[in-house]
């Protein structure tokens, strides 16, 4: 079996009294969505701050890429190509599509602002960044600024700059969020496509969503991994129905 990308062995983080992460251990391969489902306050957003930075474990360790990641800052995390969750909204809403995109090519290409030559113009960062947005379905939106792009179209082009940036894996924190019905099939697809470019660590409450897409889910409770398995496993396993499938699955 290949390389897990993402490691995470025993990660603890506890809140005064509360354990909110009370020892996980999980593992992201190479090419598939691992879902990671719970009911509300069991520690899912918690673990994936731990994950990309923004909260420091009280003890564990997170692997990306077989190197140690936990004492890395968020930044240093993403630039080592863990694409962040969306509910860290990292649009410039008064640029345009292909410059929000543009700004993460030139940050990939180390490049700094450059003053002196009209950037709409450099084609080492419109090409990238507009071969980019057709990669997410956005080239026909790309002159319209961020703030006028529908939700589900922002959602893509946060892709879109994950994308440009880089990154190896992605971590969605409920990307189905407000979508609709209609957004939530259509980011559905897409994502089961992306998968294929990175792999994807998804908390989600779409079950709709979380059956169509995940290779293997994990179920968190109060702080604890309680299953991890496939899509039938995990609707078939008792435990799981009794702490929060129900009788829906
Ligand atoms: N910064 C914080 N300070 C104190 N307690 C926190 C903090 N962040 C989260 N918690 C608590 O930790 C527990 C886990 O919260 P978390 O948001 O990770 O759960 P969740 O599974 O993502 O829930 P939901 O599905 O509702 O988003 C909750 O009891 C929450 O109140």
């Amino acid at each position: 079996m290949a390389e897990p990308v993402l490691e995470i062995r025993d990660l603890k983080k506890t809140f005064g009294a509360l354990k909110a992460t009370d020892g996980v251990s999980l593992d992201l391969r190479p090419g598939e969505v691992h879902a990671l489902i719970g009911p509300n306050g069991a520690g899912k957003s918690t673990l994936i701050h731990q994950i990309s930075g923004s909260f420091r474990p009280d003890s564990g360790t997170i692997r990306f890429l077989g190197q140690d990641i936990a004492g890395l800052d968020m930044a240093a995390r993403a630039r080592l190509g863990l694409g962040r969750s969306f509910q860290i909204s990292s649009l410039a809403q008064e640029f345009s599509a292909l410059r929000n995109v543009m700004l993460a090519v030139q940050a990939r290409q180390g490049t700094s602002f450059r003053f002196f030559r009209p950037v709409m113009n450099d084609k080492s960062l419109t090409e990238p960044a507009m071969a980019m947005l057709e990669r997410v379905g956005l080239a026909g939106r790309a002159h319209l600024p961020a703030a006028e792009l529908s939700h589900g179209e922002r959602r893509q082009l946060e892709i879109a700059i994950a994308l440009a940036l880089g990154s190896k894996a992605f971590l969605f924190d409920e990307p189905m969020a407000g979508m609709g019905p209609e957004g939530s099939k259509a980011l559905t697809k897409f994502l089961d496509g992306l998968r294929h470019e990175a792999p994807i660590l998804l908390v989600e409450h779409d079950m709709d969503a979380v059956f169509a897409l995940a290779d293997r889910i994990s179920v968190l409770v109060y702080g604890r991994v309680i299953a991890t398995g496939t899509v039938d496993q995990i609707r078939n396993d008792p435990e799981v129905r009794r702490a929060y499938l129900g009788e829906a699955a």
